[in-house]
């Protein structure tokens, strides 16, 4: 039976709340796939500030490159919320993705069909949805320099700086169409060239990339009104690639489509996923659900688990090539929808909602049930 070795990073809030379900299911679909998997944990953000005075140790970065996979549940919350950026518990995150360059970000954007009514939007907008968000997620506005807030004597100042290379941007937006040719064989390049610099730059290579893919097309897209058609006609949408702020905010604006923050999971990896699902070569990933810490829900075991699951799924998939077995998460997940229960989020009035943990164990079942049945 093949060892996989996953780091368990639960962090903050709702964060040690969902992953406990995602290990969970890993465990019991071990067996099922020949896989024995060994976990290790470790504190991240806030909660190692607290243990030892800092967001992201040195061991951690380590214990991460020693393991086939990370499974982060979400980081931050008030406690914290008074640090200066570089020591907050949101650098322990962004310093994790940057050291372990893991600049690709998948974020999936599914609408199950028993929460087509679950969205704010009408179910007609938003019934068959199916997106990809890819995310570049180590440069841009996040890691750019001069970053600085200044207190002085003439008053307040700041600046943020947004740089990008042309090789950062033909990587990701090359994932970008790799990933197409596998899928509806769109690519929307979403930026702000009317404005930015580096939108421009962005819109350029991403053309020159775009002639050596031509069974795909590729659509350009100002960010504003990318943002509004993602709310009014998502259908038209299959992989959207872009730089990491604006990556960050559309992909949360997406879920309003699955209804709600807690269904989306991701994928951070550091180069091209195999073609195909089910090669064997092992991708590294670090694999988290959307959301943050949502400390207005925690400690309450009412949290969605979906995200953190389908993150699970998702490490299946891309680090191992268990595709048989992601597809079982998945389709797991559709039952316990399809048979009514919901978490607190996604209940209706009316209807009584199931906690974290039990909705986590009624996916298990039916994850194992389809496993083994083939
Ligand atoms: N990847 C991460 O670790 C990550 C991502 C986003 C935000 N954060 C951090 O989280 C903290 C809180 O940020 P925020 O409130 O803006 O965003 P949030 O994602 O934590 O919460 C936004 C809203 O969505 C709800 N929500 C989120 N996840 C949910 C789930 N699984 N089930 C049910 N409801 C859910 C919350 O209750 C809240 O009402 C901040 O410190 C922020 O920096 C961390
Ligand atoms: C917590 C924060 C640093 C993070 C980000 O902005 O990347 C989060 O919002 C996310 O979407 O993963
Ligand atoms: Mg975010």
């Amino acid at each position: 039976m093949s060892e996989v070795r996953v780091l368990l990073l639960p962090g903050d809030g709702i964060g040690p709340e969902v992953l406990a379900e995602a290990r969970a299911l890993l465990e019991a679909l071990g067996p099922a796939t020949g896989l024995r998997f060994s976990f290790s944990d470790d504190l991240i953000g806030g909660a190692a500030i607290d243990a030892y005075g800092t967001p992201l140790r040195e061991e951690t970065i380590e214990a991460a490159r020693q393991s086939d996979a990370v499974l982060l549940g979400a980081v931050g919350g008030p406690k914290w919320d008074y640090l200066p950026k570089a020591t907050r518990p949101e650098a322990g995150l962004l310093g994790l993705r940057k050291e372990l360059g893991l600049f690709a970000n998948l974020r999936p954007v599914k609408v199950f069909d028993a929460l087509a009514d679950a969205s704010p939007l009408k179910p007609e907008i938003v019934r068959g949805v199916d997106l990809l968000v890819v995310r570049e997620l180590t440069g841009g506005l996040y890691f750019g320099q001069p970053s600085e807030l200044v207190r002085g004597p003439e008053g307040r100042r700041a600046v943020d700086t947004l740089p990008y290379t042309e090789a950062e941007i033909a990587r990701i937006v090359d994932l970008a169409f790799r990933l197409a040719r596998e899928r509806r064989r769109k690519v929307t390049s979403v930026d702000k060239a009317n404005v930015l610099n580096t939108s421009q730059l962005w819109r350029e290579v991403a053309t020159e990339v775009a002639s050596r893919y031509p069974e795909v097309t590729l659509e350009h897209a100002l960010v504003d009104s990318c943002a509004m058609r993602l709310v009014s006609r998502p259908r038209d949408f299959d992989v959207l690639v872009m730089e990491n702020l604006f990556g960050d905010i559309l992909s949360d604006e997406a879920a309003v489509l699955a209804g709600s923050l807690g269904m989306l999971p991701s994928a951070s990896l550091h180069g091209a996923p195999p073609s195909r699902p089910g090669s064997p070569a092992r991708l590294f990933g670090l694999y988290e659900p959307v959301h943050g810490s949502a400390p207005d829900i925690a400690g309450r075991g009412i949290a969605n688990p979906i995200g953190a699951i389908l993150s699970a799924a998702m490490l299946l998939r891309w680090t191992l090539g268990q595709e048989a077995a992601a597809t079982a998460v998945e389709a797991a997940v559709a039952d316990v929808l399809d048979a009514g229960i919901r978490t607190a989020d996604l209940a209706g009035s009316g209807t009584q909602p199931v906690g974290t943990a039990e909705f986590g164990r009624l996916v298990r079942e039916r994850a194992l049930a389809r496993l083994s049945a083939g």
